[in-house]
């Protein structure tokens, strides 16, 4: 697929793509151990809850309004296990998009690629959710989706940096490391998933940045270095990341609060 990138710059004084047929899908990239939370099952499949955080997940971006299909993409030994487990935690909601699942890659960026592979030509709008955020509100998800439909090729919840934050010259784990610089913390911003994308841009990205063998820690990172714009729009404090064992502590009290208020 070959595209020019300008066609979707936003501040370049070019219109937008016309997408209005297409309709929106939501890949969940699933396929980590998350060895940052320390051993056990693979992260996606870690309970919160009572439930693991995949079903979270799906449920929160399946219950946009706007979203027609979920692509979850699973450990590669695990699809027909994660195909199975989300027909049991899902039978009984009403009216929820389709839902495929498909085997993922080595890195986040393989099995995002992966997802998108598997996507029906009718999708022009294309959100990427961690499996790690299980927590992330439907409306945030539904506000990132509204954003691309508007015209912004590529859309990043995000919430303004509350730490101070150095640039260093790293030295490993546990050594003093020389402080080289304190970054206007007004300018900073901590990104959140779901990302949402034209789907043609995404793609593009993930095609070309693939193949020049180079990779990006977000989506947004890969569609950046084709020169496309990225707008930020805010994010929400319950869209944190399960990284570490103390963020499904927080995320166990959350999610207890919201039942506790019948808010799930
Ligand atoms: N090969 C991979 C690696 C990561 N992910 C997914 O990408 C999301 C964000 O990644 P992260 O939080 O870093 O998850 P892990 O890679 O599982 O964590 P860790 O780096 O601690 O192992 C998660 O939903 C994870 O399942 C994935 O689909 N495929
Ligand atoms: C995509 C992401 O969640 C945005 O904050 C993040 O970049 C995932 O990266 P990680 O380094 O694997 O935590």
């Amino acid at each position: 697929m070959s595209i020019d990138s300008t066609d979707f710059a936003t501040s370049g004084g070019t219109a937008p793509p016309d997408r209005s047929t297409g309709s929106t899908a939501v890949v969940i990239p699933a396929a980590g151990r998350g060895v940052r939370l320390g051993p056990g099952a693979p992260k996606a499949l870690r309970e919160l809850g009572g439930a693991p955080m995949l079903v979270h997940a799906v449920r929160a971006t399946a219950r946009a309004r706007s979203v027609t299909l979920v692509v979850v993409v699973a450990p590669s030994d695990g699809v027909r296990g994660v195909r199975a487990l989300l027909d049991e935690a899902l039978l009984e909601e009403r009216g929820l998009p389709d839902i495929v699942v498909v085997p993922g890659g080595e890195t986040r960026q393989d099995s995002v690629r992966l997802g998108l592979e598997a996507l029906p030509e009718t999708i022009g709008t294309v959100l990427v959710h961690d499996a790690a955020r299980p927590l992330v509100p439907a409306d945030t998800v539904e506000a990132v989706a509204a954003a691309v439909r508007d015209g912004a090729p590529a859309v990043v919840p995000a919430l303004p940096v509350t730490d101070t934050v150095k640039e260093v010259e790293p030295r490993g784990a546990g050594r003093p490391e020389p402080v080289t610089g304190t970054p206007d913390r007004s300018r900073l911003r901590a990104v959140q998933t779901p990302q949402g994308f034209a789907r043609k841009v995404l793609a593009e990205a993930h095609a070309r940045i693939a193949a020049e063998g180079e990779g990006a820690t977000d989506d947004a990172g890969m569609v950046e270095r084709l020169g496309v714009d990225v707008v930020v729009v805010p994010g929400h404090e319950e869209a944190f990341k399960v990284t570490r064992p103390l963020d499904l502590v927080l995320a166990e009290a959350v999610l207890a609060r919201r039942r506790a208020r019948d808010e799930y």
